[in-house]
């Protein structure tokens, strides 16, 4: 069989004219409706030779574009020689057709355009079978399509012909055949992440969300000194990381960096990337990262917990960070912005502004749920013992007078306290509940570092 993917995803360094239909209500600004189009196929390394914007209250049916300016399109393609036209729309598999008859070129939709760079930047095992399953979910029903493609590209053998559909059925056939593999094999990965998230249960775990580029990976960086791969391209990060990040005067918890969102991310992609934000569902705090400097701001942070509601992730309770402050041109814009969100806090992540905000931030939400617990038991109760050290905060240890029974005050998460080891022999009390440390109570140092 034809590798559609291969043939079809073939994008780079082409000449390229970005088109987009826009609904008068959807209020995006004609000059910046291909601004994110534009970025993602830079990312994808595509050249830019033109760019065609129609107003329109529905994409027509057929076309997607409307009879007049197709023909537009087709006298750009001509007059600026381009090997690739890039919808910012996405097409159903007959629109793809028909414009691509019309105009004699190859149409990328935006789905494609993002199923090509995840495609290219996926590192890991488990997010290439991910964006592979994706791709093959995506191509199903366009196979047609991609046969004409290899017609053209094959120099027109059998052209006009079409693939036969006794070609397609053996192409279909072959392709379900891999979509049953790919999830097998997904599966497998997933029962061993599952096992990998559960030993790490221990740990409170903060998880970064956002949109791509928003600087997730930066703050990452900034905050736990991980070296995380960081690029001014969508998408730099695929797949799930995990650092040690040690809050100041509290202890060490756990940070993880996640793959950035983007509007009308792909379904399948929706769908499969569930399990690489398994991270983030099991987090105790979401952080929620935002480019502030990015005139979509707003629609990104919308965005984003439109995705994370449909992955049944719960957005509320995330902290919003505002990141970018440094690049932020427009203060005022920043001030609506803030007021709007009054429990966000702006940070940049380059500068380092703002991180000890931040970090005090989390340490107040996490601290709402712990717990001070006084334990008695006996010192050869190592288990128990360790469990403390390495998961509470001990404030006092006190020894009976044979030096066989320890007390053990320490303040605790309170999601832990099942989990303890405690033998018959072992008592237990809950002392009081920790409160959030309220803001400006913090002494001066501990405000300042980071
Ligand atoms: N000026 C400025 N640039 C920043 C800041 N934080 C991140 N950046 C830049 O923004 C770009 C994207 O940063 P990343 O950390 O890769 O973004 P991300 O959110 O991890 O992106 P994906 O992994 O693609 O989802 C890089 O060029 C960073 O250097 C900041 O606070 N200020
Ligand atoms: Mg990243």
């Amino acid at each position: 069989m034809a590798d559609p993917k291969r043939e079809e995803l073939q994008v780079k360094a082409k000449r390229a004219i970005l088109v987009s239909v826009i609904s008068p209500s959807n209020h995006i600004e004609k000059d910046q409706a291909l601004d994110e189009l534009k970025g993602l196929v830079e990312t994808a390394g595509v050249k830019v030779v033109g760019t065609l914007v129609q107003n329109r209250e529905n994409p027509h049916p057929a076309t997607c574009l409307g009879k007049g300016k197709l023909e537009e399109l087709k006298q750009m393609v001509k007059h600026v020689d381009a090997e690739l036209i890039v919808f910012d729309n996405n097409l159903s598999p007959s629109q793809g057709r028909n414009i691509e008859e019309e105009t004699g070129t190859v149409i990328v939709d935006r789905s494609e355009l993002i199923l090509d760079i995840f495609a290219t930047h996926a590192k890991t095992y488990e997010a290439k079978l991910q964006v592979e399953l994706a791709q093959l979910l995506y191509f199903r029903p366009r196979l047609k399509r991609l046969w004409t493609h290899l017609e053209r590209i094959e120099g027109g053998v059998g052209a006009g012909r079409g693939p036969g559909e006794k070609q397609l059925e053996t192409d279909r056939r072959l392709l379900d055949k891999r979509v049953a593999e790919l999830k097998r094999k997904l599966s497998e990965v997933e029962r061993r992440r599952e096992r990998t998230v559960s030993h790490r249960f221990q740990h409170l775990t903060v998880s970064l969300v956002g949109y791509t580029n928003a600087g997730k990976s930066t703050l990452m960086n900034a905050l736990t000194g991980a070296d995380v791969y960081i690029a001014d391209k969508l998408f730099a990060t695929l797949d799930t990381r995990t650092r040690r990040w040690e809050l100041p005067h509290w202890g060490e918890i756990l940070l993880s960096d996640t793959v950035g969102f983007v509007r009308d991310l792909p379904h399948h992609l929706v769908a499969s990337f569930k399990s690489t934000l398994e991270e983030a569902r099991q987090a105790d705090l979401l952080l929620h990262v935002v480019d502030s400097s990015n005139p979509e701001v707003e629609h990104h942070i919308k965005t984003v917990n439109k995705v994370l509601d449909e992955i049944g992730i719960d957005y509320k309770n995330a902290i919003l960070v505002f990141n970018k402050t440094d690049k932020v041109e427009d203060r005022s814009k920043l001030d609506v912005l803030r007021l709007k969100y009054e429990n966000a806090i702006s940070v940049s992540a380059v500068s380092g502004e703002g991180l000890d905000r931040l970090s005090q931030a989390v340490i107040d939400r996490l601290a709402s749920g712990y717990v001070i617990i006084e334990v008695e038991t006996p010192v050869g109760n190592g288990k128990l013992l360790s469990q403390l050290e390495d998961h509470s905060l001990i404030l006092s240890r006190e020894y009976s007078n044979d030096d066989s029974r320890v007390t053990v005050e320490t303040r605790i998460a309170r999601r832990f306290l099942p989990l303890l080891k405690l033998s018959d022999e072992t008592e237990l009390k809950v002392k009081g509940e920790e409160q959030p440390v309220p803001e400006g109570v913090v002494p001066e140092e501990t405000t300042h570092e980071v």
